[in-house]
């Protein structure tokens, strides 16, 4: 139903495969209705009354479908309906059990729980994302109730296409993992699916990609983690992780098939232990990006662009160390390299500025181990036969003015390390990125009280705003959701051939363009995260533009848009939850989806 005015309007269900059954002929007109993004039509009937009903009367409409008596009487507007969610969520006593009532609102009333995040986007994406998402993928097994997206085990190859056939909503996005590197919380195997299914819910949040149209995947291809494969709960195969050789066989009749069945899908990969040869293999065939390695490097690269300006150092002048020397950390460095030399430095000058250390310590040509492939390209030579196991060694010898974080080491970034960047900057860059919180190599009230107030700090899971100096100072968030929804939105729209590196760069430029003059007076590195759906507009918008440049857009038609018109454009093809407005349409799903166990004989009178 569409409230309108005083009126209720019948809509036909966008949701269900199963739809509700549809009113009579209407003695109104019919008009159609462009789905956001989904090319789709359907018709929206401006009846408000029919011959056999009265539209406009909830009760009636519930004794025309049958329904009435299912429900309790009062037919609630959202605001009370959300005042309900929300007292219940405070009610709840953990992180664990709010991300499990968030789950089943998401099950049993799609359109509340997006108003609902939609509306406290700030307070809910930490329960449904990083840090909650991490501690629920280390308990899928055991919190699991119902099934959302797709499994796909080692023994169905072969039949990959076949089995993706079972998905009964047309896909236009995908969030794939094997799950083999969780956050920083290791091979979680099945137990990964929460990342998709939390990153998608963030794709519907913050850039409007409709619920139906996104794909939770989760690879079963076997875990190393032995603690699973022994518990009776574990729901995936018990055989330890396939070789990656077999890996890539897999995946290679896995993106065939997606691509096949859903022509124009867009991929993202999620959480895959490095190495990750899959990019290299695919960006240049499929629709495709890792977020884990682009989008971090996009999203840090935008928040660093803001940080030198704060730094007061120029962009030639700085000098990083990254601990953690990962998909992530690697592919945050290359960012800046490209940035770097924008700005005008040589390439071999740009990654000269960069020292990248892993768990044996500074990468260097002579270190006597074999180094990972990705890793070479930052390999130092200039090390004069010494090795540096020690982050506070390394810091004396190169005087960093940045110290990034993914290492999955929480706390690696101690007091000392700290006190160490304050001594030689007046304003350190300080980035612990490891996620959920538990692996962040500092905290916000750390990196604060450590360095005077004077650290220009960004994290990759939330930390609350900290008061110093008589001051309240608020972190910035530098994770990947600032912008992985923009990229695939902006995919979508332009029905991009590839997504390019000049895609990824534009998302980063687009985002750190994206700061009002308050947040830019107070210096924040990112904008407010409250504001997330009109920065991916801009970030949307950004890469559509970068697509275009390249020739990547099969959606010729966006070209001859003004930006203003293209902003226009973007919105309207924007999922809207609060758009969706549907009191009784909400009603009817909740007995279909079974809430109440009405499922049976509610489908067999209506149906
Ligand atoms: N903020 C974000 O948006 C964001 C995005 C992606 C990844 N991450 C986080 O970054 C972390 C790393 O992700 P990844 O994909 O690169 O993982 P990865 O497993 O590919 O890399 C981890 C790296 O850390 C290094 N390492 C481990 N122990 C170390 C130690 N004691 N000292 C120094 N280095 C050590 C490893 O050698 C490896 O190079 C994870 O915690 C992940 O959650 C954050
Ligand atoms: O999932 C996140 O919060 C960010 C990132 O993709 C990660 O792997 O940590
Ligand atoms: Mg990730």
């Amino acid at each position: 139903m569409v409230a309108s005015g005083d009126s209720y309007i019948y809509t036909r269900s966008d949701y269900q495969s199963t739809p509700i059954k549809q009113a009579p002929a209407p003695a109104a007109s019919v008009v159609p209705d462009v789905h956001p993004v989904s090319n789709s039509t359907s018709t929206r009937q401006l009846s408000t009354t029919s011959g056999d009903y009265d539209n406009s009367n909830p009760h009636e409409v519930r004794k025309y479908l049958r329904t009435y008596g299912l429900t309790p009487p009062v037919v609630e507007s959202f605001e009370v309906q959300a005042q309900r969610c929300l007292r219940l969520l405070a009610m709840k006593p953990t992180p664990l059990e709010k991300f499990q009532y968030l789950t089943h609102l998401k099950a049993s009333n799609v359109h509340l729980f997006y108003r609902l995040l939609a509306g406290n986007v700030k307070e809910l994406t930490p329960l449904i994302y990083t840090p909650t998402v991490g501690e629920a993928c280390q308990r899928w097994h055991e919190i699991y109730t119902q099934p959302e997206g797709m499994y796909l085990s080692w023994d169905d190859r072969g039949n990959l296409h076949n089995i993706i056939q079972n998905w009964p909503h047309n896909v236009e996005i995908t969030v794939l993992t094997d799950g083999s590197r969780i956050l920083g919380l290791g091979d979680l195997g099945i137990n990964g699916m929460g990342i998709p299914v939390g990153k998608l819910a963030l794709y519907t949040a913050c850039a409007g990609i409709r619920p139906d149209a996104t794909l939770p995947l989760t690879l079963d291809l076997g875990t190393n983690n032995k603690a699973l494969r022994e518990d009776p709960l574990y729901m995936g195969s018990r055989r330890e992780k396939v070789t990656a050789e077999e890996e890539k066989e897999f995946l290679d009749e896995l993106m065939a098939a997606l691509t096949d069945k859903w022509p124009g899908i867009v991929i993202q990969f999620e959480d895959f232990k490095n190495p990750f040869p899959a990019l290299e293999r695919y960006r240049n065939k499929y629709t495709c990006f890792n977020d884990d390695i682009q989008g971090t490097g996009a999203v840090i690269l935008a928040g660093f662009m803001n940080a030198v300006k704060t730094s007061g150092i120029p962009v030639k002048d700085h000098r990083a160390i990254f601990l953690g020397a990962g998909s992530a950390g690697v592919g945050v460095a290359k960012q800046l390299v490209d940035f770097f030399v924008k700005e005008g430095l040589s390439e071999d000058e740009a990654r000269r500025r960069f020292y990248i250390v892993d768990s044996n310590g500074l990468v260097t040509n002579d270190r006597g181990d074999k180094l990972a492939e990705h890793k070479l390209y930052f390999s130092r030579d200039d090390n004069q036969g010494r090795q540096y196991q020690s982050l506070s060694r390394l810091i004396e010898f190169v005087k960093p003015t940045i110290l990034m974080g993914l290492s999955t080491i929480g706390g690696a970034f101690y007091r000392d390390i700290i006190e160490r960047m304050a001594r030689i900057n007046a304003r350190p860059i300080i980035f612990p990125l490891s996620n959920p919180s538990s692996k962040s190599e500092c905290t916000f009230d750390e990196a604060i009280r450590y360095t005077d107030g004077r650290a220009i700090f960004a994290s990759g899971s939330p930390f609350p705003s900290f008061e110093y100096g008589g001051k309240l100072l608020t972190p910035g968030q530098g994770n990947n959701m600032y912008v992985f929804p923009g990229i695939g939105l902006a995919a979508i729209l332009s029905r991009a051939k590839h997504i390019t590196s000049e895609m990824i760069y534009a998302s980063a430029e687009a985002l750190s363009n994206s700061l009002n003059e308050q947040e830019r007076r107070d210096d924040w590195l990112y904008p407010d995260i409250r504001r997330i759906r009109e920065v991916s507009v801009i970030v949307t918008r950004g890469v559509i533009r970068a697509a275009q440049r390249e020739n990547m857009d099969r959606e010729h038609s966006l070209r001859n848009l003004t930006d203003d018109q293209l902003d226009t454009y973007i919105k309207s093809r924007m999922y809207d939850p609060f758009r969706e407005a549907d009191l009784l349409g909400d009603e009817v799903r909740q007995l279909l989806n079974g809430v109440g166990g009405m499922t049976n004989g509610f489908q067999k009178h209506h149906l």
